[in-house]
């Protein structure tokens, strides 16, 4: 894997005067705090819960992406798990409650992910033992809502021990997403990814655009959120040059194990690509750009390209 440092160049350049909006994410699948009996710490708990569980949305043989009806519309990918989410709240607002999650069972799970079509969504039994068990920590810790995680840790990603991504890592294991890697000259070393916390942390900055609900006072401490569409987003777009072995992994469709060097390598040039980009856009730029801002203009680019998303089946994205 090369980072080409001429298409970052050219990118930051393409780039410069773009417009970097924060997504608020206000689709349909998503609650409004402006509509009545919906809270701005239901919005938080519904963004965060949401994350826990938003990886994997594409059959790993065909590629279709699972699919879900929400408000006459059939939803896609990420947002098919949004949508049915977002009917579950609608039903039953307690879903987003930690007594509720861990008592759901398998069956109560795949109803919850109702397919619009036939094809279930992937990994059912590890989405359901997610839940359960962020339902079981945030009961004995948090007294049954992300909101109140939020609460008590200091308005920042990190902060020893005690910001947002601190402590979703430490106390919900499943967003505790990094990898090991033993480098050339035998040392282990510990790659830390946590790409859903980021995610969960990004999306509910964008949606309270840092107002006094939920702050981050580190932005800059972001990285992209390296999904399975970020690294072919761009290698189309010269940034990331796979190796041959790589490519030829990744263009027949090889299953890539999680924590294998293949895949942790796409990841890691990922983040290491967006950093040089943000801060070649810092430098060219009057307006701050963060990694929330990029992420989303980079991860729109995702119908819009060719190219073959890598397989790995995770639950890391
Ligand atoms: N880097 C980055 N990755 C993101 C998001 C979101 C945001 N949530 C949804 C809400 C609105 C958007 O339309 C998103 O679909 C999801 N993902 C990741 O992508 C994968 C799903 O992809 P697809 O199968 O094509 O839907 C999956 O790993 C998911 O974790 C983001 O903002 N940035």
């Amino acid at each position: 894997m090369d980072i080409q440092e001429g298409a970052i160049e050219l990118l930051s350049e393409r780039l410069a005067a773009d417009e970097f909006s924060l997504p608020e994410w206000r689709a349909p699948v998503f609650p409004d705090e402006n509509s009545s009996g919906v809270s701005e710490r239901d919005i938080i708990d519904f963004l965060f819960l949401g994350n826990t569980i938003n990886f994997q949305f594409r059959d790993y043989d065909t590629g279709d992406k699972f699919t879900a009806t929400y408000a006459g519309t059939e939803w896609s990918g990420a947002f098919a798990m949004w949508a049915c989410l977002r009917r579950e709240f609608d039903d039953n607002p307690a879903i987003l409650r930690g007594d509720t999650l861990s008592d759901l069972s398998l069956s109560d799970v795949e109803r919850l992910f109702e397919p619009a079509d036939g094809d279930e969504i992937p990994m059912l039994e590890e989405r359901h033992q997610i839940l359960t068990q962020v339902g079981e920590n945030l009961s004995n810790q948090y007294d049954g809502r992300f909101a109140n995680l939020i609460d008590s840790a200091e308005p920042c990603l990190y902060a020893d021990g005690n910001g947002i991504v601190d402590r979703l890592v430490t106390h919900l294991p499943s967003f505790d997403d990094s990898s090991a890697v033993t480098l050339a000259d035998g040392s282990a070393l510990e790659v830390a990814f946590w790409k859903r916390a980021q995610l969960a942390a990004g999306m509910a900055y964008g949606r309270f655009q840092n107002q006094e609900c939920f702050r981050v006072e580190d932005p800059g401490a972001f990285t992209l959120f390296v999904d399975y569409n970020l690294p072919n987003v761009l290698r189309e777009l010269g940034v990331l040059e796979y190796s041959d072995h790589l490519a030829e992994l990744v263009d027949s469709r090889t299953m890539i194990e999680a924590g294998s060097r293949e895949e942790v390598e796409l990841r890691a040039a990922t983040v290491h690509a967006g950093d040089e980009l943000i801060e070649k856009l810092m430098d060219c730029r009057d307006s701050s750009v963060y990694a929330p801002h990029l992420d989303y203009k980079l991860f729109q680019m995702r119908d819009e390209i060719d190219g073959t998303i890598h397989i790995t089946r995770t639950t890391a994205y």
